[in-house]
């Protein structure tokens, strides 16, 4: 049985003030949720702060991207091992976002995938395609190429020690929801392609569904046989909201 797994990636936002209120309103819902594994990605330089406000709470600390490296000449980077330290559990990789905005290849993704489990935490691998892939209907071809690209890198059992996050690209920050039908059908091929080469970690795999995720629609998502949990981007900054998302997937 896979686990439920809610996850919130913050983006570039946050305060001093917000991070201590948020994670303060989270912690009674995932107590009481306890069946749905909770975690949060704050900005790196909030990771200090919420591992203290996190101590005695079950969520758990996630990371928005890493380097490479595990130290050096490497201006503005972080490395996973920097993460290991302030008790930061998963780590986001190939977050679309990264991908456009930083011309992230899919072999410099899977780089920081092996990064990631080199450090002992868990990579969250972030696949999807844009809108025009998918009114071309290559959806399946996309997410094929991107996982290919760690399998090949890292061996297909490095996704045992891993999740992966589907997040069509024309759903994130739009509020197009794609709908549970269409997220389960992209997740089955996901799930379908693992299993073609190993079918222990296929079954095993928590696929996370992104994309403009809401309290009242992740239910409906949740429902679904293959979609294992959420990372959730807006709705993940009001307590209220995010609190619904946890809810929804006990
Ligand atoms: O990119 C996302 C999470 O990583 C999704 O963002 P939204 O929930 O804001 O669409």
């Amino acid at each position: 049985m896979r686990q439920t797994l809610v996850m919130g990636n913050w983006k570039l936002n946050g305060s001093k003030t917000m991070v201590a209120e948020l994670i303060n309103a989270l912690k009674a819902p995932a107590a009481e949720t306890s069946s749905v594994a909770v975690a949060v990605c704050p900005p790196v330089l909030f990771l200090g702060q919420a591992q203290a406000l996190l101590t005695d709470s079950n969520i758990a600390l996630g990371a928005q991207d890493a380097d490479i490296h595990t130290q050096g000449a490497f201006t503005g980077e972080n490395s996973p091992a920097m993460y290991a330290e302030f008790g930061v559990h998963y780590v986001l990789v190939g977050h679309s976002e990264r991908r456009t905005l930083h011309g992230e290849s899919d072999a410099m993704v899977a780089a920081k995938f092996a990064a990631v489990q080199q450090a002992g935490l868990v990579p969250v691998l972030c696949i999807g395609e844009t809108l025009e892939q998918f009114e071309e209907g290559e959806t399946r071809a996309v997410v094929e190429r991107q996982l290919h690209e760690v399998i090949a890198h890292c061996g297909i059992d490095s996704l045992a020690n891993a999740v992966i996050a589907y997040e069509p690209v024309w759903a994130i920050g739009t509020g197009k929801t794609a709908t549970p039908e269409i997220a389960q059908n992209v997740h089955a091929a996901i799930r379908g392609y693992l299993a073609g080469q190993n079918a222990e970690v296929a079954a095993g795999v928590q696929i996370l569904y992104g994309g403009s995720v809401k309290g009242a629609s992740a239910a409906g998502l949740f429902a679904m046989e293959d979609i294992d949990g959420a990372l959730v981007g807006g709705a993940a900054l009001q307590a209220d909201e995010f609190a619904a998302i946890i809810r929804a997937g006990a």
